[in-house]
């Protein structure tokens, strides 16, 4: 994978902003790329685009000299920053959804399931394989072991290209160890393995091949990892005391240059600068400021890297021409038909939603209105026409209330899918349509098991068993009140329908 100059911007208050300001590098097979850099260094953004899920205002980005296209999608695995997981599916099962998904039709079903108790294993999962993945209301596996079953769906697929965005972040030093070596092993097998990474260890840094440093959008260093220090020594900047070169390297590039060693053309221009301070009799800075190092370490790669590495870059790749076809195929390939993708993603979405729709909240919520509703119509009489008029008014209160209550359920649990739909249709993993209808009826026995119970307290609290007619009825009118909350739900999934 090459990419040259490339540019993000953002408008902020109509203003354009530069995030990414021309970032050239590659990265080959059988690598593992790392990114460093400050927070809001660009990293994330950078990643992003080079996984194909953000588009470079500028600059060029190609995978085997052809540009990003759908067929790339199936091939790409990408670890985002923050866990994407469904919180009430265990470990297994989240695995096992993603294999028979993701997996080529070639595969059995058997074989897919195999595949993911192989990364489990593979993983170190074991242990809580039976837990649910748990969220911010329940409890559910570790941090580090999340971030583990988020990379063990990516690298379920055994893709080409793998991007992650911190892996490590919030992990102890073994385990983050563990992780990176895992990657490297990834990457031995040909593979392309392109992370963020925040502040390594000394360990994990000498574990990668490459290595980008960015500092305020800028490129400060790219090159092989072994190479960096010998680099920033022949600019200057040495470490004066022993630390992670990790350390130094981000401390270099959010402008600190405390117990570094300062080239000479800062030293003088600190000299220069405090000289006409004295004229003022302003404080006197004793270190450059983190604008004039950042500036140094920018002009400086330019100078003396960037010709380089882009003349590499435009050397052009052998390339056989089955593997230019397959790049650059438009075709999607699926890895199940749509009939398997339905009933994979409705079996998943049971589930995960049973938990939802048959909380304890909910179950207290509704029968304590229908115990209301058969206070209120206590025993009426449907034989005169007051009563009558009384029942019709009760029908329409339970029309109404069902026709809102599952509306108000989708309302709250399809913002938290959206992530999920988002981040499996980016690696076309099942087509709209089938989630969509998946979605629909899986929530219908979920949404009609609520409004039995509810039918059965008001009807014998309100005294309405006199026609089993007219109970069909009511029930009819509670079910197509339902069908209608889900038309409407449709409504929301389509305005979602903007992913791509
Ligand atoms: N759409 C956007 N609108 C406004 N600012 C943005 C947008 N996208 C990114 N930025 C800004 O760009 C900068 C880089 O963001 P990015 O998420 O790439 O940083 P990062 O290096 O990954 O940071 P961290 O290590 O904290 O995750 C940040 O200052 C961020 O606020």
């Amino acid at each position: 994978m090459q990419f040259s100059e490339v540019k993000y911007r953002v408008a902020v208050k109509g203003t354009p902003r530069e995030i990414l300001s021309g970032i050239s590098g590659s990265a080959s097979p059988g690598e593992v790329l790392a990114m460093m850099g400050p927070s809001g260094s660009g990293k994330t953004t950078l990643l992003s685009m080079l996984g194909g899920r953000a588009t470079a205002a500028d600059g060029c980005i190609s995978y085997n000299d052809e540009p990003f296209g759908k067929s790339l999608k199936r091939r790409i695995g990408f670890v985002t920053q923050d866990d994407v997981l469904f919180t009430h599916l265990t470990v297994k099962e989240t695995l096992t959804y993603a294999a028979l998904l993701r997996l080529p039709r070639t595969m059995t079903r058997e074989q897919k399931k195999e595949r993911a108790m192989d990364i489990i294993y593979e993983l170190g999962l074991e242990r809580c394989q039976d837990t649910m993945i748990g969220g911010s209301f329940v409890r559910g596996v570790s941090g580090g072991e999340r971030k583990r079953v988020c990379i063990g769906n990516e690298i379920i697929i055994n893709p080409s290209l793998l991007f992650l965005d911190e892996p490590t972040s919030g992990l102890d030093s073994t385990t983050a160890l563990r992780i990176v070596q895992l990657l490297h092993d990834i990457a031995e097998t040909g593979k392309t393995v392109i992370t963020t990474i925040h502040q390594p260890s000394s360990r994990l840094f000498h574990k990668f091949d490459k290595l980008i440093l960015l500092g305020r959008g800028s490129l400060l260093y790219f090159g092989k990892t072994a190479e960096a220090m010998p680099y920033f020594s022949s600019i200057g900047c040495n470490p004066l005391i022993a630390m992670n070169p990790a350390e130094f390297l981000l401390d270099l590039a959010n402008g600190n240059t405390n117990d570094v060693s300062v080239p000479s053309e800062l030293d003088d221009k600190v000299h220069m600068e405090n000289q006409n301070l004295q004229d003022t009799n302003s404080k006197i800075n004793l270190r450059p400021s983190a604008q004039d190092v950042h500036e140094y370490l920018v002009d400086a790669y330019e100078h003396r890297v960037a010709y380089k590495e882009k003349k590499k870059l435009l050397a052009p790749l052998p390339i056989s021409d089955d593997m230019k076809a397959t790049i650059t195929s438009s075709k999607r390939e699926w890895g199940t038909n749509w009939c398997q993708q339905y009933s994979i993603l409705f079996c998943r979405g049971l589930k995960e939603r049973r938990h939802d729709y048959l909380s304890w909240m909910r179950i207290t919520q509704v029968i304590a209105t229908s115990i209301i509703l058969g206070l209120l119509w206590w025993h009426s009489d449907p034989t005169t026409p007051k009563g009558l008029q009384d029942q019709a008014g009760l029908l329409f209160f339970i029309a109404v209330f069902w026709g809102f209550f599952p509306v108000f359920t989708a309302i709250f649990t399809f913002p938290q899918e959206r992530a999920m739909l988002n981040k499996e249709r980016a690696a076309d993993m099942y087509k709209l349509s089938a989630y969509f209808l998946a979605r629909t009826t899986s929530d219908l026995p979920l949404d009609l098991f609520l409004p039995v119970i509810f039918m059965v307290i008001v009807y014998f609290m309100a005294g309405l068993k006199a026609s089993a007619m007219r109970f069909f009825l009511s029930m009819l009118t509670v079910f197509l009140s339902i069908i209608a909350a889900q038309v409407w739900q449709s409504k929301l999934v389509q305005s979602y329908n903007q992913c791509p």
